[in-house]
């Protein structure tokens, strides 16, 4: 190998980042593309002996000339040597909860947050920096400190590390050795060094080490290794290189990243002053049958709101114990405080310099490509809006900012309306900055929602919040009985209970019971809202119900039976959801929305008592004012004296399962993280166990399990139900996968499928993906599908099989390989019928089969900030409702080292290893030496701690 010193190296990257800007390919930024020009041009250009390009480039790194991440390479000075990725400055890692996530619901929760990396910390640029002008290299280098190479599974690969001495001294190398051990791997030297048999290294010498992986399977092998020197003046020292082999599939690396990935960058608009012209809206959200009586103000948060830093008296409302009399206060802050920061998360979304193009099908619309909306990154409805500025006016101190409407949301483009005089003047292709906005209509409503229930005095129907001296009804009946004769009234009625243990069902039969009513039944999230339409449907005559989605929602998201038989608001000829008039809703005798489309209900003002019954399921899932919207305006309260006949509330759910959604770390920590749900059990008497039971006259607690098998409830039933759950579904379908072929052991359904995967993104996208999951799920996929009907077992369509997986972008690509890419899958006919979702679009849903892709892997580990890298997978209300959907057959795929990082999943996974469930990847629970880990990099005298090293930049 011939000998370049540091100095010789950062020459030759200066000479070659001259060549690309003669060349005008300074902007070239793909590292392959790179590696082409310099082998094949550069390199060439005379008989020069010149570095390989891993080297130069590792060096313009190292000297802060040149920005290297993954594939993707920027010259240019990026300050000191190791310069951080100019990563986001806002929102900070502690500007959000772990746990928060955002209030669009059906979205990928933790992918959002995901973003929020740790800097790339100057220990990382310490442990991996060359020292004393020892250099480690290798033909792999990926920049960064990683070297990484590809490897087919049982072929050996073996690539070369070399220790280069280009300083002016000798240096004794004292050994080297990976420090979390990876079975795959093994290393060699010819002198097989230790610090018994050191190797004396001269100025100039380098020492090649062979890094060899061996593996049987699919998957990704990290490996740290750290190389320890000693020098005579110095003493010793060492340098450490994350090292990883990819085994992929060929579907695998289809799936890869189509783009290198770039983190937020902290946007650098400045102060400007705006001049506003509206767009043109469609045409749905101009005149609607459904006429608006009842104003909806806008509820902007007072200014003084950011800029007196919320001290006081925000602080003391905040603190404040919730009652009545500060209900809408305490409410309306909190919301404040989520919008706020909500505004602060939909920033990193803008662009700049995006061309638009006119729309040849409607030349009044304009064409934007918004990378992320098929995933909600921003999430752009129909009837929302954005502001475009001209990029090449970005700098004048006043712009001309155009509003566009959402005309039509399409895979990864948007159609805008603007206003005419954008449209005269605009040319395909002109440039321009974009600014997101998020809707505000749901937060308006909930804020009315809370100021009405002030106004209408619900304080006894919101659970008696200040007056708890009911009268208590001993008798005994069931929950249907109960509800049907509207004893609990003016307080609501709860059923609550684990999962599958027919809380919907119980609600659904109530509805049909209740004579002489006009129910308006809702949940949190358009796919729960289905379901309980899907279910009245099988009940309850067509004509007597009503579907009213928001004009936002995709038609092509609702499911068949609600489209098949017509009974919900789209217009075919109209081509958008419509909403009718008053007088034509008030015949029905069932409206089903969601909650916040409640709202629209509340604005046409129905006559008082019109809504006998309001029925919330799902109601753990939701923040109190948004319970609220289909509450406040839509029921009168009962008061013995004065309205005998005043309206009941019945609310269904589960408190350990999914909680509301939120942002604001503020707005959680002073109590919007607390469903009414959650808030009446807690707090209030009436909903509280007595000496043996509930009292019956108010809630119910349902224990019986009619959905899944005995294995599936075992982990919920011990972890979150206190052993009380039974099971009591029907056999003929919870048993039929027993004796599935494809088990680990017959008669246990769980299958356990360990993927040393790995973690990747792509674009702009902060939600993360693993190929290498989506491959074994395929697998699997194909095995249900393909070979049906065998030994015993029933035929199974696609709609009875569900997927789970947390990160929107693995949902995705899960999505592109069954519909896309997998031959045999997308020619089955029902395959569209295959749900992939978010845990939040399974609650209350069910499937004879569940498989779940947990995503989240090991990465390059310097430490073990587990916390971090399972992010949401460690909600335990999350993991209860993943893994309770299955009635027959559940697969987990995931990586096992990561998820036994949670004391959730570390009982379920060591329950399937010991009921025999487990395959896959070869894990073994870690020793103790491994997980002195920490330890062992906190003495390399690198720095006292070794924080949020692992992740990849
Ligand atoms: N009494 C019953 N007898 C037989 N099957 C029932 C009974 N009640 C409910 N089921 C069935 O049990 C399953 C679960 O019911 P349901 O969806 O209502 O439960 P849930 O409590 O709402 O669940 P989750 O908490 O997951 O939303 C459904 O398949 C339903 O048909």
């Amino acid at each position: 190998m011939p000998k370049f010193n540091f100095r010789e190296r950062r020459e030759f990257g200066d000479q070659f980042v001259q060549f690309l800007k003669d060349t005008g390919r300074e902007a070239v930024s793909s590292r392959e593309a790179l590696r082409t020009i310099y082998n094949v041009e550069f390199r060439t250009r005379n008989d020069t002996k010149t570095p390989n390009f891993s080297s130069i480039l590792f060096t313009l790194g190292q000297s802060g000339r040149a920005e290297v991440r993954g594939d993707f390479v920027r010259f240019g000075k990026v300050g000191a040597a190791h310069a951080a990725p100019s990563c986001l400055s806002a929102p900070r890692a502690d500007e959000v909860a772990p746990r928060a996530a955002p209030a669009c619901r059906d979205t990928d929760q933790l992918g959002l947050y995901a973003h929020i990396q740790p800097a790339p910390s100057a220990l990382r640029a310490e442990f991996i920096g060359g020292k004393h002008g020892v250099e480690i290299l290798s033909e792999h280098d990926r920049g960064n400190g990683r070297i990484r190479f590809p490897v087919t599974p049982n072929e050996p690969a073996t690539v070369s590390i070399w220790v280069q001495n280009n300083g002016a001294e000798e240096v004794t190398l004292l050994g080297y050795r990976a420090l979390r051990k990876q079975r795959e791997f093994t290393f060699h030297d010819e002198s097989k060094v230790t610090r018994q048999q050191p190797r004396v290294l001269q100025p100039g010498d380098s020492y090649s080490i062979e890094a060899r992986c061996l593996t049987q399977h699919y998957g990704y092998y990290p490996v740290t290794v750290l190389f320890e020197f000693t020098k005579e003046q110095d003493g010793p020292f060492s340098i450490g290189r994350f090292v990883s082999a990819v085994a992929n599939s060929r579907l695998a690396e289809e799936l890869g990243p189509t783009a290198p990935y770039r983190p937020y960058q902290a946007n650098l608009r400045k102060t400007v002053t705006f001049i506003t012209e509206d767009g043109v809206p469609p045409d749905s959200s101009q005149h609607p049958e459904l006429k608006q009586l009842i104003p909806l103000g806008f509820y902007n948060y007072p200014k003084d709101l950011i800029t007196s830093g919320w001290h006081w008296p925000c602080r003391k409302s905040l603190a404040a114990e919730l009652q009545f009399e500060n209900y809408q206060e305490k409410f309306q802050l909190l919301l404040h405080l989520e919008e706020l920061q909500m505004e602060v998360d939909i920033r990193r979304y803008d662009m700049q310099d995006v061309p638009m193009v006119k729309d040849t099908q409607n030349k009044r619309l304009l064409i934007l490509e918004v990378p992320g909306v098929a995933e909600n990154r921003p999430s752009v409805l129909r009837g929302d809006h954005l502001f475009v500025t001209r990029s090449e006016q970005r700098t004048l101190p006043q712009l001309v900012q155009y509003k566009g409407y959402v005309h039509a949301v399409e895979l990864e483009r948007v159609k805008l309306g603007f206003s005419p005089n954008l449209l005269a003047s605009f040319v395909n292709n002109l440039k321009f900055d974009v600014i997101f906005t998020f809707n505000r209509l749901p937060l308006r409503v909930q804020h009315r929602a809370v100021e009405l229930a002030k106004k209408r005095n619900l304080g006894e129907a919101l659970g008696g919040l200040f007056d708890r001296n009911l009268e208590t009804n001993q008798e005994q009946y069931d929950a249907v009985q109960q509800i049907v004769t509207g004893m609990s009234r003016p307080a609501p009625y709860i059923i609550f209970g684990p999962p599958g243990t027919g809380k919907t069902v119980t609600m659904v039969e109530a509805i049909k019971q209740v004579r002489d009513s006009h129910v308006l039944a809702c949940a949190p999230s358009n796919s729960a809202s289905d379901l309980l339409c899907q279910r009245l449907l099988k009940h309850l005559d067509k004509g007597s119900i009503y579907r009213i989605n928001a004009s936002s929602r995709d038609y092509r998201q609702v499911p068949e039976e609600i489209k098949v038989r017509p009974c919900c608001n789209w217009d075919d000829a109209q081509q958008c959801h419509v909403y009718p008039s008053k007088e034509k809703l008030q015949h029905y005798r069932v409206i089903i929305t969601t909650l916040v489309t409640a709202g629209r209900l509340v604005t046409a003002q129905f006559p008082d008592g019109h809504f006998s019954h309001v029925f919330i399921d799902e109601c753990g899932h939701a923040v109190e004012p948004e319970c609220l919207v289909a509450i406040a305006g839509i029921l009168t309260t009962m008061d013995r004296e004065t309205n005998t006949n005043g309206g009941q509330l019945v609310l269904a759910g589960d408190p350990k399962q999914l909680g509301p959604i939120l942002r604001s770390p503020l707005a959680i920590e002073h109590g919007l993280e607390v469903s009414l749900l959650e808030r009446l059990m807690k707090h209030n008497s009436l909903y509280q166990k007595g000496a043996e039971s509930y009292d019956p006259q108010f809630v119910t607690k349902l224990l019986r399990n009619y959905r899944s098998h005995a294995a599936l409830l075992e982990i919920p039933n011990q972890e979150f139900y206190d052993g009380e759950l039974q099971e009591c579904a029907d056999r003929l379908i919870s048993y039929s996968y027993c004796t599935w072929e494809e088990l680990p052991t017959q008669g246990f359904p769980i299958i356990f499928h360990g993927v040393s995967g790995e973690d990747q993104r792509e674009g702009n996208s902060p939600s993360f993906f693993n190929t290498l999951e989506v491959e074994a799920l395929v697998t699997y996929l194909k095995k249900l599908l393909q070979s049906q009907g065998k030994r015993g077992r029933s035929r199974i369509s696609p709609k009875e099989i569900g997927i789970i997986s947390p990160y929107r972008k693995q949902v995705e690509k899960i999505r592109q390989a069954i519909t896309k890419k997998d031959g045999d899958l997308m020619k089955l006919p029902d395959i569209k019928e295959l749900k992939v979702g978010s845990v939040e679009e399974f609650q209350g849903q069910e499937r004879r089969v569940l498989l779940i892709s947990t995503v989240r892997s090991c990465t390059e580990y310097l430490s073990m900030d587990e916390d971090f890298k399972l992010g949401f997978l460690k909600n335990p209300k999350r993991f209860n409702v993943a893994i309770t959907r299955a009635k027959a057959l559940l697969i987990i795929v995931g990586n096992p080292t990561v998820l036994s990082k949670d004391p959730h999943w570390n009982t379920f996974l060591r329950y399937c290893t010991a009921k025999g469930g487990y395959t896959g990847y070869p894990y073994a629970e870690e020793s103790p030496e491994e997980d002195a880990l920490l330890e062992e990099l906190n003495s390399l005298h690198l720095g006292s701690r070794f924080p949020h090293m692992e992740t990849g930049f």
